[in-house]
C-alpha cells in the first residue's frame, strides 16, 4: 500500500461495504490501483472456492449455505489479508463482524440512493434477489418494495462504519476514489 494510507495505517485492510450494487467491486478495483497493494472481491473469493456462480450456489445449496460460507472467509480474510476487500451487499450485517472488521481495519460505507440500486439490480441478469422461487425475474414494484425492506434491515449496520462515501457526489469512479484516499488519510 502506498503513499500516506500506509504510513497511517500500516498493515490495515480497507473494507467497502454497502447495498448491493452501490458500487463497492468497481470503487475496491480502481482503489487498490491507486493505493498499489492488493485487491480481493468477497463474492469472487467465494464464487472461486465454491467453485460455483454466487446465483447457483444460491439455487443449489440455499441462501443460509451461502451466508455460512461468505462468513467463514470474510473472517478468515479479515485476519490475513492486507489490502482492499469489497464485501457482499449482505456480508456485514451481522454485529459481530461489524465489531471484527473495525478492529482488523478500516470499514468504508458506499452510500447510494436505493433509485440508482434499482436500477442497477435490474440492468443485471445474475442477480438471485432478481428471481423468484420458481426462477422467473420478478416485476421493477416487487424488487422495489423488496430492496427497501432489505435496506432498512442491514441500514444499522452499514452505519457503524466510521467512513462514508456519498457515491453521488462525484463524477467518475477515479474521483471517487481519490476523495476516499482522502478520507482514509484524514482519519486517525
Ligand atoms: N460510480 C459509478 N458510476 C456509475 N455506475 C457505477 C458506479 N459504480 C458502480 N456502477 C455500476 O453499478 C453496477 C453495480 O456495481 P458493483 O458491482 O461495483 O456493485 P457492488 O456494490 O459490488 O454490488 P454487489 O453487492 O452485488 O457486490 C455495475 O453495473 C457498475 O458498473
Ligand atoms: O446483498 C446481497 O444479499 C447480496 C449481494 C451480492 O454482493 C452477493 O453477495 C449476493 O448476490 C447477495
Ligand atoms: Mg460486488
Amino acid at each position: 500500500m502506498n503513499s500516506e494510507v500506509k504510513q497511517h495505517h500500516p498493515e490495515k485492510t480497507i473494507f467497502l461495504s454497502g447495498f448491493m450494487a452501490s458500487g463497492k467491486s468497481t470503487l475496491g478495483k480502481v482503489l487498490a490501483q491507486k493505493l498499489e497493494c492488493p485487491f480481493l472481491d468477497l463474492d469472487d473469493v467465494i464464487e472461486e472456492r465454491e467453485g460455483k456462480e454466487i446465483r447457483e450456489i444460491f439455487d443449489k445449496e440455499g441462501e443460509p449455505y451461502f451466508r455460512q460460507k461468505e462468513r467463514e472467509y470474510l473472517l478468515e480474510l479479515a485476519k490475513d489479508f492486507e489490502g482492499v476487500l469489497s464485501l457482499g451487499g449482505g456480508a456485514s450485517q451481522d454485529q459481530g463482524i461489524i465489531e471484527k472488521l473495525k478492529a482488523e481495519g478500516i470499514l468504508i460505507f458506499l452510500d447510494t440512493p436505493m433509485e440508482q440500486i434499482v436500477e442497477r439490480v435490474l440492468n443485471s441478469n445474475e442477480r438471485p434477489i432478481l428471481f423468484d422461487e420458481n426462477g422467473k425475474r420478478k416485476t421493477k414494484e416487487a424488487l422495489f418494495a423488496e430492496l427497501k425492506a432489505l435496506y432498512s434491515d442491514r441500514e444499522k449496520f452499514y452505519k457503524q462504519a466510521p467512513l462514508c462515501i456519498d457515491t453521488t457526489a462525484f463524477s467518475s469512479v477515479e474521483e471517487m476514489a481519490e476523495a476516499t484516499i482522502d478520507k482514509i488519510n484524514r482519519h486517525v
